[in-house]
């Protein structure tokens, strides 16, 4: 899977109305940089066995249901040790979801990465006028873990209400009132049981978040999850399908203080180019939470920014994206006139294209300098820490290409520099501890790969 930026975007595609056969729409989630598919194409995944009701509250073990069945349930089970220790989520889950999340090997399990006695954050005013925000109180290296969270809740980010449509059909209620309607119902049917599971102490801090929808467009729950929802990754329906229709995710989760998060749209260093998160999260299924960790350095003190938009996308898009947040982006990289950041991050986004090209040629041509694809990489890599992209994955492809230079040609220092920043990337974007030996020249040394660029020198007798 391809990801511009692991902090994923939170997109809000609440389109219900546009036109007379919407009958489903898509909450606000946290994205991996992928378009979102229309909505009407998820309409046929199942079109004999469309629930308008929660089927099942919390089934015992065995309890068979099918994939459409909707599911409000506690995970992990209320039972499993882990579960009071680090929380628990209130659930709805269509049923193949909740039979794939069950399946999934070492569910349920503590986190691996618990919070820590003493956090690295804490939740204050930000600085820049945008309510609360999250700040780190140490300095944090790349790939630094900041917090483990279970959500408070995880919704699905697409329904189908086909019978009630029908109804309001039948009813003549069309447009912005139709619209309406439909969130009213949808909120009233699924989400406020979902609230209504939880906790007290669960329950204020979900009604503490957040909600830029407060005006009465949707109620509390729903305005809730509109604001703070990220994407649930590894949480789908069945095996193949990657989100709806292998782009968007399908479920929506919100967190107690991930969510404080605010979107980066504020310089931290004098020309730096914002739109360019500090960190970034993953969920983890069998531990069921999420982890936030630095994907860049993060001084103690400076605000910990996430991104909600895909960040290699042009600003016009990044926009619109960010309305549905009650805001708009006033970073160096959004505003007008220029926008030269749109093409900067535009050539870096075709730049992954060339460097297997480039490697290939350079490792097949001896008339090239033994530096050619390292100036070319590294050219890259001023890009993007100019831009403060590191969080993309842009940045990785570039790591790695100066981490395969340097293999190949026998470049101890050089593997050790950039395989560590690679190592830290992964660890950064994924929890991923093992990719730390990419700095480990022993570990390097071992591959086939290793000197193949090193000509033998032809010394005359
Ligand atoms: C997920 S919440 C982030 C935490 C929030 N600031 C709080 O007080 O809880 C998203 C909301 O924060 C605000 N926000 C986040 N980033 C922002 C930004 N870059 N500019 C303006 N408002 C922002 C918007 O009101 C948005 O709807």
């Amino acid at each position: 899977m391809e990801r511009d930026t692991v902090a994923q975007s939170i997109r809000d595609r609440w389109t219900v109305g546009d036109t007379e056969d919407d009958q489903c729409d898509r909450i606000p989630q946290s994205r991996s940089n992928r378009d979102v598919a229309d909505p009407a194409t998820h309409l046929t995944r199942d079109p004999a066995h469309v629930p308008e009701q929660i089927t099942y509250i919390s089934p015992p073990p065995g309890a068979s249901f099918s994939d459409t069945d909707f599911i409000l349930v506690s995970l992990p089970p209320s039972t499993h040790p882990s579960a009071s220790l680090h929380g628990q989520t209130s659930c709805l889950l269509r049923g193949g979801a909740y039979k794939h999340i069950l399946a999934t090997p070492g569910f349920p399990c503590a986190p691996t990465f618990p919070s820590s006695s003493s956090p690295v954050y804490i939740i204050a005013p930000s600085r820049h006028g945008l309510g609360l925000g999250m700040f780190a109180t140490c300095d944090l290296e790349i790939g630094a873990h900041i917090l483990t969270e279970r959500p408070l809740t995880v919704t699905p980010t697409t329904i189908r209400m086909p019978v009630f449509a029908a109804e309001l059909d039948r009813s003549n209620v069309r447009g912005e009132e139709r619209r309406k309607a439909i969130m009213g119902e949808w909120e009233r049917r699924f989400l406020d049981p979902v609230f209504n599971g939880m906790g007290k102490e669960e329950k204020e801090a979900f009604a503490g978040l957040a909600n830029c929808h407060a005006e009465g467009e949707c109620g509390m729950v729903l305005g809730v999850i509109r604001t703070n929802g990220f994407e649930v990754e590894g949480v789908r329906e069945d095996e193949e399908d990657e989100g709806v229709d292998g782009e968007g995710g399908e479920y929506a989760g919100v967190c107690r203080d991930m969510c404080r998060a605010n979107h980066r749209s504020f310089a931290i260093q004098f020309n730096l180019h914002s739109c360019s998160p500090s960190a970034d999260r993953l969920f983890d299924v069998p531990s069921f939470s999420f982890q936030l960790r630095a994907t860049r350095f993060i001084k103690a003190g400076e605000e910990i920014s996430v991104s909600y938009c895909t960040v290699l996308d042009p600003a016009v898009e990044r926009q619109s994206y960010l309305t549905s947040y009650g805001f708009t982006c006033t970073c160096t990289a959004c505003l007008p006139p220029t926008h030269a950041s749109d093409t900067r991050r535009a050539l870096l986004r075709s730049s992954i294209d060339e460097i297997d090209d480039t490697f290939d040629e350079w490792l097949a041509d001896p008339l090239l300098a033994d530096d050619f694809v390292l100036k070319s990489s590294l050219r890259w890599i001023r890009v993007i820490e100019k831009e403060g992209l590191e969080a993309s994955d842009v940045y990785r492809h570039h790591l790695h290409a100066l981490v395969r230079a340097c293999v190949a040609l026998g470049d101890e220092e050089g593997v050790m520099r950039y395989g560590r920043t690679l190592g830290l990337w992964w660890l950064g974007q994924s929890g991923r501890e093992d990719m730390l030996k990419m700095g480990d020249v022993k570990y390097l040394r071992g591959r086939p790969d290793w000197g193949m660029r090193v000509w033998e020198e032809h010394v005359e007798e």
